[in-house]
């Protein structure tokens, strides 16, 4: 079963470079963390993933080259991603939500009909994600957290086998948190899970595997004790964080 496979990927914005001769593997059943200081080319490395910005190099999943498909396309081979603010249909049911996402190919009043029964894998995924006893409530009386946990239910309903998580524990509780980091550790026993994130404890807590990057490039790569110990990771993160203080005395002082 082979994972993630990226090769010299490189993104171009009117000549400026995003992403610059990206490597990157990531197999099935890793969780992988991509962390780096602002502008380093993360949600960019994703959007050429997925389809959504044009790229350079190779990016592989189970074998298949996605670069130059559609992003229907690329969705079809079983690759999924979260946005930073979810995006569910909050007028609709938890499970009519689901049942939206799972049901390629149904009429949607068939979907929408009320029915006995919940389709197995629907069932499953709203256990996964622990939204059973609230199949019933309007997604929109969600908490922020427990929306995004049914966005991620809408990708394993699609049988998403490579799932890509833009900072899914923005403006969570730390309850929230612990409970996201747990769902994902579960979720990647069994598909391959690439998070990008900036809360660093977070990723200390969850990550199997970690990739800095800075600049459009990996910076450094390994488990969070390896990135942690790395005196490049420490001069971008200490030099940005330098930067940020010396910006707000800057604006303290204006
Ligand atoms: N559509 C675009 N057109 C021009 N430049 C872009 C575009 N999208 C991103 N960029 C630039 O590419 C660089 C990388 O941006 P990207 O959003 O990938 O960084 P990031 O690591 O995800 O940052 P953040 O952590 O702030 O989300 C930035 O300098 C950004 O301004």
């Amino acid at each position: 079963m082979s994972g993630l496979e990226i090769r010299r990927l490189r993104v171009t914005f009117d000549g400026f470079t995003a992403v610059d001769g990206v490597d990157l593997d990531v197999r099935p059943g890793d969780l992988r963390f991509l962390i780096g200081p602002n502008g380093a080319g993360k949600t960019t490395l994703v959007d050429a993933v997925t389809g959504l910005v044009k790229a350079e190099g190779s990016a592989r999943f189970g074998g298949e080259e996605l670069l130059g498909r559609s992003v229907h396309r690329i969705a079809r081979s079983g690759i999924g991603r979260t946005f930073q603010t979810a995006t569910v249909f909050e007028e609709l049911t938890v499970l009519q939500n689901l049942d939206i996402a799972a049901g390629a190919g149904r009429g949607v009043w068939t979907m929408l009909r009320r029915r006995k029964g919940v389709p197995e894998p629907v069932a499953r995924a709203l256990e996964t994600v622990g939204l059973t006893e609230l199949a019933d409530s309007p997604a929109g009386t969600l908490a922020h957290g427990q929306k995004q946990w049914l966005e991620i239910g809408m990708l394993l309903v699609q049988d998403v086998r490579l799932l890509l998580l833009d900072e899914p524990v923005a403006g969570m509780s730390h309850d929230e948190r612990q409970a996201t980091g747990e769902l994902l550790q579960r979720i990647s026993e069994e598909r391959t899970v690439v998070v990008i994130e900036h809360d660093m404890d977070f990723m200390r807590s969850f990550a199997r595997s970690v990739s800095v990057l800075h600049a459009g490039k990996v910076l450094s790569e390994g488990t969070v004790a390896e990135v942690q110990a790395d005196p490049k990771v420490q001069e971008v993160y200490l030099g940005h964080a330098a930067a940020e203080a010396t910006a707000d005395v800057a604006v303290q002082e204006a």
